[in-house]
């Protein structure tokens, strides 16, 4: 099958790759020129885990290509619409500038037959309204929704070996025709195992930011614990492998911290209690911002710790600072909770040395003002706290002994709950965390 990708970003990039790599011909297409430069010369412009590999070896092929012109998507037989849609300013609602302006500059291009397939996360209604610009410019060209439910740091296999499929179809005779297509490009190559569902557009996108929404509550649910925990001396991650042993509630995404940041949890619940006041069913969804609240209450929690730790003051200590990115394994600094604790304890006069072992040039762009350091080890130097942000192993990793030879003072804030109270109490360290004793 001939396919295009519009939007060559965290998603766009890995899903043209892996398209290309289960035998497809893709062209990727962005504005961003800069970007398709990289791409083109096979190299990845972000930090995700087996990518670099998949585009050397998909470019060798010849079947993956990239481009900044929309008009070459003329002739292609699907294209996946993987741009941003990310928070308005000021604003809870989902900006669709992007995905209208994707749509819109690919409608004339279109070839009779051929399908557009939504990627990006939106509001539901939107692919009814997409679907209707489409058929005012070519009527036999069809829409699907096929959202997407990739993990940054795994996006590769997520993309490769999908948990599940959702094909979102338009009604009537275009479906058959939408859903061929789908099945071509995934079922062939992916093999019928994946547990695929089949439905109407509005069932697909509110598919896409439910499993979002539940993800979110999930996480603010044991962070709401964890802040019961704190006022009663419990320990949360007990409380958590306790309650994860049931089968009904599960281990996974029960890790109390710092909370969810990154480019789609926080936007998504923002966006999904927009949309649903635009519904008149507002009600139904605020205990979304609830869950947003707890979120942010951690970030104030971290820095209330960190000035505990230092004996009440912030003012002119140096605090290492381990982890910007949202999540290990991933570059991406949007809503960042590492990032935002950083510059809040800087804010509030802390000497701030920072260090993410994939991070420190997209934090640098933002917060320019921080110091960045080239190691943990170089963050930790005479540091009179540490605090860890975000679990990369190697963090996770540090022995203690060691690492209490560097620092002026031996304090950690383990704001992920990563490391172990014990040996890090037992090499004489002063050890505070969100959620335990
Ligand atoms: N990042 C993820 O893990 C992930 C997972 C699932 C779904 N999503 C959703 O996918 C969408 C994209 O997210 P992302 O993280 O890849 O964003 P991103 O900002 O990394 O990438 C978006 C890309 O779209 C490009 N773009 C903007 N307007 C364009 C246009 N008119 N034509 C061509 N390209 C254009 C931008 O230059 C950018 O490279 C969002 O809706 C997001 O919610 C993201
Ligand atoms: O127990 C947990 C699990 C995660 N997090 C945090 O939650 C955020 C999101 O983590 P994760 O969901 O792993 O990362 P994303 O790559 O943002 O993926 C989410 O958002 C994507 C974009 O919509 C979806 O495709 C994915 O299915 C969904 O998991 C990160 O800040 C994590 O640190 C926790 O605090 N505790």
């Amino acid at each position: 099958m001939r396919i295009t990708v519009i939007g060559c970003g965290y998603l766009g990039a890995v899903h043209a790759a892996c398209m290309a790599e289960l035998g497809h011909e893709v062209l990727g297409i962005d504005v961003d020129a800069a970007k398709i430069e990289l791409l083109s010369a096979g190299r990845a412009p972000f930090y995700e885990p087996g990518l670099p590999e998949l585009l050397t070896s998909a470019s060798a092929t010849g079947r993956l290509s990239f481009t900044t012109d929309i008009s070459r998507a003329a002739g292609y037989d699907a294209h996946f619409i993987a741009v941003g849609t990310p928070q308005k300013k000021g604003e809870h609602a989902a900006d669709l500038t992007y995905v209208d302006a994707a749509v819109t500059s690919l409608a004339p291009h279109l070839a009779p037959g051929s399908v557009v397939i939504g990627k990006s996360t939106v509001p539901v209604g939107t692919a009814r309204r997409l679907a209707g610009i489409i058929a005012g410019v070519q009527p036999e060209a069809a829409l699907a929704w096929n959202p997407e439910f990739l993990r940054e740091g795994f996006a590769v296999q997520d993309t490769l070996r999908p948990d599940r499929l959702v094909y979102g179809l338009p009604d009537g005779d275009a479906a058959d025709h939408a859903k061929t297509t789908l099945d071509e490009i995934y079922t062939v190559a992916l093999g019928n195992d994946t547990p695929l569902v089949v439905t109407g557009y509005e069932t697909a996108e509110l598919v896409k930011v439910s499993a979002n929404a539940f993800l979110a509550t999930k996480i603010s649910f044991i962070n709401a614990i964890a802040e019961i925990a704190d006022v009663t001396g419990a320990d949360v991650t007990k409380i958590a492998d306790a309650i994860g042993y049931d089968a009904r509630i599960g281990r996974k995404f029960l890790n109390a911290g710092l909370g969810f940041g990154g480019g789609c949890l926080p936007k998504d619940i923002r966006a999904f209690q927009a949309r649903a006041g635009e519904l008149g069913a507002d009600q139904a969804l605020t205990f979304l911002r609830e869950v947003d609240q707890i979120n942010m209450r951690r970030r104030v929690r971290a820095v209330d710790l960190t000035r505990e730790l230092l004996d009440g003051s912030l003012l002119g200590k140096k605090v290492a600072v381990l982890g910007l990115a949202f999540k290990p394994e991933s570059d991406d600094v949007r809503d960042s909770p590492s990032l935002d604790v950083a510059s809040q304890l800087r804010a509030q006069g802390a000497r701030v040395v920072a260090f993410d072992p994939q991070a420190v040039e997209n934090a640098r762009r933002l917060h320019p003002e921080l110091d960045f350091a080239e190691s943990a080890a170089d963050a930790a130097r005479d540091a009179d706290a540490v605090v860890i942000l975000t679990e990369w192993r190697e963090f996770r990793d540090l022995d203690p002994a060691e690492f209490g030879q560097i620092v002026a003072d031996k304090r950690i804030l383990d704001g992920r709950n990563c490391l172990d109270p014990d040996t890090w109490r037992a090499a004489g360290w002063r050890y505070r965390a969100l959620g335990r004793p």
